[in-house]
């Protein structure tokens, strides 16, 4: 049998044990080449800057540094290179997008800066565009809609930042036990989101297939996880989706909302949730379908609520299950059956990828 999203993102709990279990030795020796530094470039597309998005916040917050995140190809062709950038990070599961191989080639002739890449197959043509290359323990991913590589890269970029922040002491020991028993323990929760999404999807089928318009609000570290929202709906429900930042959200979109747009709202404990509050009540006096993930209880049926004790800044870490399920459902009830690829071409026409992706 081919496998599916869903096969994948079954094995996330594994995957993400895994990693766990592998700390700090998967992360060790980014945290050596990262302990002086303290601007760093992460340059990544598609899920794997979603991925860099969602872990941004937490890494800043714990190791006390600056992350400055860019598309590649803009990068390689437009950016002028910060002076005070002393790292640079190359994102990409594959490790066969052209784009971030590039940005990383321009940094290596025009910056002594040391390069780091992060990707599921060390053996690909990122390595060779490197100083330094870390594993991001998911193993192979033969569904193009990837899943498990993106939690196991928010995961693994966040325990380099742990790593380094133990390093470099802006974390004690004591307190890198703790965020590591509340990883554990969000792994742990892995099956009952599942569980929690699947009612969902059971009880909102008809409403979520007919959408003609889907957008997801997040703040902060979950904008990261709003934007992979976006582009995994893009890539397989294949109806506009646009995943926002709370604020931008107020200016402009907020005209366009009528009575049969979807709009989630994805909830942390934050000093800004009041704001996200506020934006549900109003949106919800214009369409019906306004749905909340939350890490708390479900105040209602049109919540998932997950249930996971984690901070706003690690949340991203499990707030994006819902939505890869959700992808994988709503694409299968509009009749997409998505183990029929299409535009199978495409990379390398496009010359976006080293190769073409080997996919079941
Ligand atoms: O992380 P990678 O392998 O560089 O891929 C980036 C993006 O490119 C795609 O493979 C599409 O070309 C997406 O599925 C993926 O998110």
């Amino acid at each position: 049998m081919k496998p599916t999203m869903m096969t994948y993102i079954q094995e996330e709990q594994a995957v993400t044990e895994s990693i766990l279990a592998n700390y700090p030795g998967n992360v060790d020796a980014f945290a050596l080449a990262a302990n002086n530094k303290a601007e760093w470039l992460i340059l990544a597309t598609g899920s794997s800057i979603n991925a860099a998005l969602s872990a941004k916040y937490y890494i800043e917050k714990v190791a006390d540094v600056r992350i400055d995140i860019k598309e590649p190809f803009n990068f390689m062709h437009y950016d002028k290179i910060s002076p005070h950038c002393d790292l640079v990070i190359g994102i990409s599961q594959s490790g066969q997008s052209t784009s971030t191989i590039g940005a990383l080639n321009r940094n290596r002739q025009q910056t002594g800066i040391t390069t780091v890449a992060f990707t599921s197959d060390v053996t690909t043509a990122i390595s060779e565009a490197a100083d330094l290359t870390l594993d991001i323990g998911c193993g192979k991913e033969r569904v193009g809609y990837v899943t498990k590589g993106f939690i196991a890269t928010v995961l693994t970029l966040m325990l380099a930042g742990l790593k380094t922040a133990v390093a470099k002491k802006t974390l004690t020991e004591q307190a890198e036990r703790a965020h590591l028993d509340k990883f554990r323990a969000a792994a742990a929760a892995i099956p009952q989101t599942i569980a929690k999404t699947e009612l969902f999807f059971e009880q909102h089928k008809e409403n979520l297939a007919s959408a003609p318009r889907f957008s997801a609000v997040g703040y902060g570290p979950t904008f990261g996880t709003v934007k992979e929202f976006e582009t995994k709906f893009s890539e397989t429900v294949r109806m506009p989706s646009q995943g926002i930042d709370l604020e931008a959200f107020m200016h402009g979109p907020y005209l366009e909302v009528n009575p049969e747009h979807r709009i989630f709202f994805v909830e942390t404990e934050s000093p800004v949730k009041d704001r996200m509050e506020l934006l549900s009540a109003y949106e919800s006096r214009i369409t019906n379908y306004t749905y909340t993930v939350t890490l708390g209880k479900a105040a209602n049926d049109r919540t998932i609520g997950l249930e996971v004790e984690l901070d706003e800044f690690m949340a991203p870490f499990i707030m994006i299950i819902p939505f890869q399920i959700l992808a994988n459902h709503i694409a299968g009830a509009r009749g997409i059956d998505l183990t029929q690829r299409i535009y199978t071409d495409f990379g390398v026409a496009m010359k976006s990828k080293t190769q073409p992706g080997d996919y079941a």
